[in-house]
Parts: structure tokens; sequence; C-alpha cells
């Protein structure tokens, strides 16, 4: 479409059917034009009295024309959307057979018409023709606008019944929907009365497999009355075992008594001897400076006797030596046996000058050993004052021998740390463990860290507090290398708290000691715990791997599986707190993963640990069963007549639930604790339910305004957020606060300070009430006396009696009236 086509068609556009009956129908102005076209039409003054014969017949034309229209518009009466239908057909729709739309056609014989008008000619015929064209053309718009109109009407009447019809429908729709909804309900009863029915012929069919309600009271009666008979029995045995148990105890402190004035007896004709002896060898022992002393053989029935009255000697069982006070003053000792196959040490005891010349004269004397001798340096270089060495050529036959079980009854000389890690664990270690005072080692680690530096797989079993996280910690730094960027050490661990705690032992210990020169790449540890945070993690993990985290299980399996980091150079595992981990029903599944897919026992050292492991002997088979650990794990079990520590006081108090809040703040005024902590229960679901507030919060409310003690009252329990928990312990740390807590801080949580714990409510399981005492007592060297306080009501003494039982220790009804 060329410009000007479009320019006119835009002139056209502009014109609409309406305006231009319109506007042909409108009057002239008086004494002007008598058209009015869409561009206004300036005639020239010189030209108007040629006009104006034309002008009195058009104006006759004009009228008519407009009267006309002025008909049409009224007949028509066409709303603004019907003129845009009409408007659009007009000037789309080609009718003729020029191919030209409609009102172009009329415009073009208006225009004609105009441009007629507008000569400078005397063309009125002509005008008249064009005008009368013009009419023509104008006439053969009203039977298209008719039908239109009529096309608009019954659209609309059958837009009308369309929407009445739609309304029905949607009606129809509704009510459809209701009945589908009433019958679903129907069908949902009708299912629920058919369960029921079923349920009551299951009960009915159950009721009558029963005996007659005669015969079970019966059968109650008869059992009450058993239990009524073994309540007797048990009280009676009880009384007798208390009895017993006094008894006992008279029993043992005569022993002593009697023991203590033997051992004096002893200990003044032992000196009397020793004298004697001393008598008859300083001129040998003058002589022989240092080196070995050779024991008298030949005639020496007179010493045998004397040995013999002071009990030292038994006939054909060698020196019987009790204690190092039987005979001067102790000194660091060793046997040594020496023979062509290798040379056995003995431990290092503490025995006196005495003991050893002794051993030599059992040895020669009863075991017919002719080369046995016994040295006593002046300076040990050594660390030994006195060595018995014995040479044979089958040192085998000396294993047996009394004198070593002797020996083995006296006092023995305990490692050092350092002495028991050798030179495993790297001097940087060692040195900053002496620093922060891990000198001494705890029986566990004495026990553990042999099998643990040999490479073995190993359960420890040990005491809350005894020290089992420093044992496995020194394992892992003597294991790792820290110039490799891999992950080489993990310890999975139950909650965050305990994460967070070991990792702070572990970072602790791995710092570089102060006035320590030596160039030294500390290792790093990360910590992987639940709610923390993955994204710094696995840029970490991407950047530098640490060699050492310590993860609960649910964050470790969801990096595992994401494959953000992986286990293939993996040295040591560690589970801590190892019965909880398979216990919880939530940690099992994964923990087992991460035994068995993740990582695999031939590349790793296993290490279980844990205060309570119940059924020891099922655990270590089902360890080796399952490929847990290697077949050959050590089982170290310290103390396993005594499960939990001997310096905790335990005491119970039996009151009513009301009473329970009043006693408690009665007891803190009493103990005045510097720092302790007060456990209790979770919140049972139906409580939740039933929308009570836990029983923390109404404790902590009771203490903040009846204690007005010096001691901040904090709160840590599984509702409160990560670091709301990890500010609630580091306050704690701090010393001078009482802490309620659920049994979250039940747990390996490490709070030295403690020295009260309150069982607000009774643990529900005896290994819950080990593991909450076990929060208090925790300085492996201390004699300070730690107390834990119970509160139960009449009904619960029977459980906490079976704790006794299970867990070996005796609790102490206190008043408080
Ligand atoms: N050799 C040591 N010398 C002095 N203190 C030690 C030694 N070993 C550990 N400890 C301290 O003993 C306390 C208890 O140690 P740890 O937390 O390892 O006990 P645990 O056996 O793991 O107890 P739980 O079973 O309750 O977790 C800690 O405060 C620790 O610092």
């Amino acid at each position: 479409m060329s410009k000007t086509e479009r320019a006119k068609r835009g002139q056209l556009s502009a014109f609409s059917s309406s305006s231009l009956v319109a506007q042909i129908s409108a009057r002239p102005p008086e004494g002007g034009a008598s058209f009015s076209s869409p561009r206004s039409i300036a005639f020239p003054k010189d030209a108007v009295a040629r006009l104006s014969r034309l002008q009195i017949g058009m104006l006759a034309k004009g009228r008519k024309v407009g009267v006309r229209g002025e008909e049409m518009a009224a007949h028509y009466a066409f709303g603004p959307e019907d003129d845009i239908i009409i408007k659009h057909r007009l000037l789309t729709r080609t009718t003729t057979t020029r191919g030209e739309p409609p009102l172009k056609k009329l415009q073009k014989k208006f225009t004609a018409f105009v441009l007629e008008v507008d000569k400078d000619a005397d063309n009125f015929s002509d005008c008249e023709r064009l005008y009368k064209a013009f009419l023509q053309e104008m006439a053969t718009f009203e039977l298209p606008l008719l039908k239109s109109k009529a096309v608009v009407d019954a659209n609309l009447r059958e837009k009308e019944s369309f929407n009445e019809l739609q309304q029905q429908i949607q009606s129809q729709i509704l009510q459809s929907q209701a009945d589908i909804e009433d019958l679903k309900r129907q069908l949902e009863d009708s299912k629920i009365e058919r369960l029921h029915k079923e349920e009551c012929e299951a009960i009915r069919r159950l009721i009558a497999l029963q005996p007659p309600r005669s015969e079970t009271q019966k059968i109650i009666s008869d059992l009450e009355a058993e239990i009524a008979s073994l309540e007797a029995e048990n009280v009676a045995t009880s009384r007798t075992l208390e009895l017993r148990k006094k008894q006992f105890s008279l029993l043992l402190h005569v022993v002593d008594e009697l023991q203590n004035n033997i051992e004096d007896e002893q200990k003044s004709l032992a000196e009397e001897l020793r004298l004697a002896l001393d008598e008859q060898k300083i001129n040998f022992l003058e002589e022989a400076n240092g080196a070995p002393v050779a024991v008298p053989m030949a005639d020496d029935s007179e010493q045998i006797a004397k040995y013999f009255n002071l009990g030292l000697i038994r006939p054909n069982a060698g020196p019987n030596i009790r204690t190092p006070a039987t005979a001067g003053a102790a000194l660091p000792a060793r046997i040594r046996v020496k023979s062509k196959q290798s040379t056995v040490r003995s431990r290092k005891f503490s025995v006196s000058a005495l003991q050893l010349e002794m051993v030599c004269f059992s040895l020669t004397r009863y075991h017919s050993i002719a080369r046995a001798s016994v040295s006593l340096p002046e300076n040990s270089s050594n660390g030994y004052a006195g060595v018995v060495s014995i040479a044979t050529s089958n040192w085998k036959r000396f294993r047996g021998l009394s004198c070593f079980a002797a020996l083995a009854n006296t006092q023995e000389i305990a490692p050092t740390l350092r002495e028991l890690c050798g030179n495993r664990v790297p001097e940087h270690v060692l040195k900053r463990a002496e620093e922060v005072g891990f000198s001494k080692p705890t029986d566990v680690q004495r026990q553990a860290l042999p099998i643990l530096l040999a490479g073995q797989d190993c359960i420890i079993h040990a005491q809350t507090g005894s020290g089992k996280t420093l044992a496995y910690l020194l394992l892992i730094f003597s294991a790792i290398d820290s110039r490799k960027s891999a992950v080489q050490a993990l310890i999975v661990v139950p909650t965050r708290e305990l994460g967070m705690q070991v990792a702070k032992v572990a970072r602790m210990v791995a710092a570089k000691p102060v006035e320590y020169d030596q160039e030294q790449k500390i290792c790093t540890v990360m910590t992987i715990l639940d709610g923390g945070m993955l994204k710094r993690h696995k840029s970490w993990l991407k950047a530098e791997p640490p060699q050492i985290v310590v993860a609960t299980i649910s964050s470790l399996c969801q990096m595992l599986e994401r494959q953000i980091f992986k286990l293939d150079k993996l040295r040591v595992l560690v589970i801590d707190e190892v019965d909880f981990m398979f216990n919880s029903s939530k940690q099992v599944y994964s923990l087992r993963k991460v035994l068995t897919s993740y990582s695999t026992i031939s590349n790793r050292q296993t290490v279980f640990a844990s205060a309570s492991i119940p059924q020891h002997n099922r655990f270590v088979h089902d360890c080796i069963q399952q490929k847990w650990t290697k077949s050959d794990v050590a089982h170290v079990h310290v103390n396993p007549v005594e499960p939990m520590p001997s310096r905790l006081f335990h005491k119970f108090v039996v009151c009513s639930r009301r009473e329970k809040l009043p006693i408690l703040l009665s007891l803190l005024q009493i103990d005045q604790p510097k720092s302790g902590i007060i456990f209790v229960n979770e919140q049972s679901e139906k409580s939740k339910k039933a929308g009570n507030p836990p029983m923390t919060t109404s404790v902590i409310e009771f203490l903040k305004t009846s204690y007005h003690e010096n001691a901040e009252i904090l709160l840590l329990e599984e509702e409160m957020n990560f670091n709301a928990r990890a500010a609630s312990l580091t306050e704690v740390r701090q010393g001078g606060c009482i802490l309620v807590a659920t049994d979250i801080a039940g747990r390996g949580v490490d709070l030295p300070e403690t020295t009260h714990i309150y069982n607000f409510n009774l643990p529900k399981t005896a290994i819950n009430y080990l593991h909450r005492a076990g929060r208090t007592g925790r300085r492996p060297f201390s004699d300070e006396k730690c107390s834990v306080t119970t509160f139960i009501t009449p009904e619960e003494r029977f459980v906490l009696r079976r704790f006794e039982n299970e867990l070996m220790f005796q609790s102490e009804e206190i008043s408080l009236n």
C-alpha cells in the first residue's frame, strides 16, 4: 500500500459512517458553503457569485440529503461498538467488481462531487450528476446496514440465551459436586462402619476364646498373693543382705586391722634382718661398687630360717613379697631374663634392695638358677635402681615363676603419657599435651594406648570422665600426616555439643606449644555438625581438605552422599558414644553405611568408645561378624566391676510431684553448688499436644524467681537453636552457673567444674542415669566428692533400686524435714 493511499485511508477512517451521515445531514451555516467535507472546503471570494446559482440548487439537494441522513441515523441508532464493526466492514469488504471497499467508493464519489463544485466553471449539470451518483451510492449502504443490524440483534439474542444456558449448566455442576461429596461421605461412613463391624467380630471371637471372668479373677488373686509373698521375701532378703553387708564390712575392718598389726610386726623384724644382712655384706658390697652382687648360695640355712620366720619365703614357692613396705626404701627395679633366644624384661616395679636380693636368693635356692644376680648401681642412668639378671638357656621356664608373680603384687611405677606414646606420637603434640596438663595417663589411657598405637582396632569401654577422648586423639595424631591435605581421621559423635567439645580438645592438643622452635605444620580440624554451614564447608574441603573431621552422622552422610568429600585416605575412624549411636534408629542405618560402604576395615583403624556398652561380649562379636572392625579387635574394659566413678555420692529424695520444686530449692540452698546441672526429662508428645509448658520452662521460671544465690540459671534443650545452645554451654564452662538441661547434656559433655547433679525426673534407663551422673566427678586425679541427687515418687523407688543393682552403686535417702 502506497503512502498516499495510507493517508487517504487514514482520513477515511476518521470518517465513520454515522459521522458521515451526520455531516451530510448537518445544516449548512447561513450564507456559508452548503456542504461540509472531511477537509473544510474554502471557496475563494470571487467564486461566490459564480456559485450562487449552484448553491441554491445544492442547498435544496443538501437539505434533501440531510433529511435523509437524519432519518437513517434515527432508524439505525447504532452504538459505538456497531459503529466499529460497520466501519471495519465498510473499509475492508469488497463488493464491487473493481475490488474497492464501499466506503472508499462512496468517499470517491463525494470527493468527485466536491471537486466538481469547487471548479471554477459552469458545471451545474456535472455537479448535479455527481451529486445524484453520490446519493445513489449512499442508498446502497442501507441494505448492508440493515443486515448487519439484524445479525447483531440475532447475535445478542443468541448471547443472552447462551448466558442463560451457561448459568443453568453451572448450577447443575455445583449441584453434582455437592452430590458427589455427599456420596463420598456416605462411602467413608460405610467403610468405617464395616471396619468397626469387623473389629467387633474379631473382639467377639477373642472374648469367646478367653476363660470365664471368675476363672481370670481367681488367677489374678493367686498372682497377687504370689507377688505379696515375693515382696515379703524380698524385704526379708534385703534385710538379710543389709545385715550381711554390715557383717562383711566389720570383717573387712577386723582383717585390715590384723593385717596392719602383722605388717608392723614384719616391718620391725625386717628392719632387724636388714641390719643383720647389711652387717654381713657391707664389705662385699663396697668392693663390688655397683657391679653385680653375688647372692650367698651355700650355707644359708640361717638366712632362710629368718626369711621364713618373717613370712617372706614360702617353701617351694619363692619369695613372698607382698608390699614394697616389707623391707627398706622402695627403688624402681626390673627383672631381666637373658637367654640365647632373647632377653625378657619385666615391667618396672617399686621394690626395695632387700626384696631384689630375696628374688635372687629364691631363684638360686628354689629354682636352681646358677647365675642369678642383682645389680644395684649407685647412679641409675636408665631409670632403674636395681635389676635382677637371670642368665638361662631357656627363658620360657621363668615365665610362670612365682617371683615374677610376687613382684607383680608390688606397686607398679606408672609410666608417663610420654613414655606410653614413645616416639609414635609427634613431639609437638606430646609437648602441647604436657603443657595443658596431660602428663600422667589415666587408667584407660594406660591400658588402651599400647593397643591403639600398635595399630589394633579397639573398643574403649571405661567410666565417664576417664579420659577416653585423649586416648583416641593421641592415636589419631600418631597416625595422620599433617603435611598431606586429606581427610585422614574421622570422629563420629551423636550430638553437636559433643562434636564441638571433641573438636576443641583436638585443636587444643594440635596447637603449637609455647617455646617450640621447630617448624611444624599444624593439622586442621573441621566440624560437620547438624545445622552447620554446608556452603562454607564445601569451599573449605575443595580448597584444602582438613586432616581431622568431627561430625554428626546425619550431616556426614549428607556430605558423603553428595560426594563433597571421600574417605579414601581415611586411616582412623572413631565412633564415640557408640552404644547410643547403635541404639538410635535414626542413626544406625547411616552408621552402618559409614562403617561398611564409605570405608573398609582393611584401610582404616577403627575405634569405638563409650562408658556404657550393654552386652559388650555380644557387641564385640557383632563388630567382627558385621565387619565393623578387624577380627583381632581388642576390648579394653577398664574397671568392669565399678561402672561409675567411686567418688560420686548418690542420694535420693522421696516426694510427690508437687513437692519437687520447693525441695529442689531447699537442696540448692543447702548444697550451694558452685556449678550444677538439673536434669529434666523431655516433654512427652501427649503433654505437648495438651498445650502444657515443658518442665524445663517451669523449673527455670521457678528458680529465676525463687533462687537468689549468686549463680546464673541457664537452659539447654533440643528446642533451642544451635547458637543458643552453644552460648549456654560456653557460659556454663566458665563456672558459677546452674544448668537446667534435658538428656541432650547427658552424653559426653565435659564440664569439669560441675560438682552437683540433680535428677529432677528419674532417668528413663540405668544407662541414662550413668551418663547424667557422669557429668560430675570429671577431674581424673582428684578426690573431690561430687553428689548426684535423684527426686523420686514413692512408686519410683523400685526403679531406682534396679538402677543401683545394674550399675553397682548405693544411694542414700535424704529427708529435708
Ligand atoms: N591424662 C589426663 N590428665 C589430666 N586430665 C585428663 C587426662 N585425660 C583426660 N583428662 C581430663 O578428663 C576429663 C574427662 O575426659 P573425657 O572427656 O575424655 O572423658 P570421657 O572418658 O570421654 O568421658 P565420657 O564418657 O563422659 O564422654 C576432661 O576434662 C579431660 O581434660
